[in-house]
């Protein structure tokens, strides 16, 4: 059975942040991830993870100024300083929070200009370097054009090519499920090729974005393709809810830790 991370940034917002921990665990979930956990004390966010049993998979490198357009530094050749900044930066959260892989996020840049091709490459390198020693990795997602326009990492082929040709232990894929429909397409063969360099998997109907229960996407046939493929790592439910979290989660109740958690 996938073991399914709430994502928090996108989940429970009905409470603050630090409140969505419980939110989470009551409602079933042993795993979380969030996008950004900067705002907050590292030891704030694993005081929560340890009372509420619940596992950090995942959270990102810090992207510059979300509101004025950055997306990440990893291609940008004018950007470097900030990439080394960011991994210094999100040490410590790793250290707190027990989180085993990392998101870089590529930034805006044209995929298709020598300069920040290189750039990502050495990004990519500097970075695991940095993690390895810590046991974490580093990964690196393809994101739809729709979503993000002009992101550097726009194509899985891309990102599956690179990883091969690096051969960094570890530097891994982070597949979004959604992304690679809108992308793509023919998500079960990819999944099935790709499964020995994916990091983190993430989910979303499609094209709404929402919980994972129609649409485009049969999950409940992913989810079995994930356990007849072995899969071990987390899914995170990366979607933003129809309307109230809780009452959204349906889909998840077979799924569900039925433990109290502590
Ligand atoms: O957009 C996504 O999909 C993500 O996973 C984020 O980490 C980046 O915005
Ligand atoms: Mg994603």
């Amino acid at each position: 059975m996938p073991r399914f991370a709430a994502n928090l940034t996108l989940m429970f917002t009905e409470v603050p942040l630090l409140e969505r921990f419980a939110a989470a665990a009551a409602a079933g979930f042993t795993a979380v991830e969030m996008l950004f956990p900067y705002d907050y004390a590292p030891g704030a966010l694993g005081d929560r993870l340890e009372r509420h049993g619940l596992t950090q998979a995942l959270f990102n490198l810090w992207p510059g100024d979300w509101a004025s357009g950055e997306r990440g530094f990893a291609a940008r050749p004018d950007k470097f300083a900030e990439l080394q900044d960011s991994l210094r930066r999100a040490l410590p959260y790793a250290q707190a929070t027990g989180a085993k892989r990392v998101h870089m996020m590529a930034g805006i840049a044209d995929r298709h200009d020598i300069a920040t091709v290189a750039a990502f490459r050495k990004s990519l390198a500097v970075a695991a370097h940095f993690f390895a020693p810590h046991g974490i990795d580093v990964l690196i997602e393809p994101i739809n054009g729709r979503d993000m326009p002009g992101y550097f990492l726009n194509d899985v082929d891309f990102a599956r090519d690179l990883i091969r040709e690096l051969q960094i232990p570890n530097v891994k894929l982070q597949l979004d499920l959604y992304h690679c429909q809108i992308l793509h397409g023919d998500v079960t063969m990819r999944l099935r090729e790709l499964l020995p360099i994916i990091g983190h998997i993430q989910i979303a109907s499609v094209p709404s974005r929402q919980e994972p229960d129609g649409e485009e996407l049969n999950y409940p046939f992913l989810f079995d393709e994930l356990d007849r493929l072995g899969y071990t790592g987390f899914v995170g439910c990366e979607y933003w809810p129809r309307g109230d979290t809780v009452a959204g989660l349906g889909w998840f109740q077979r799924y569900a830790r039925k433990t109290a958690p502590r």
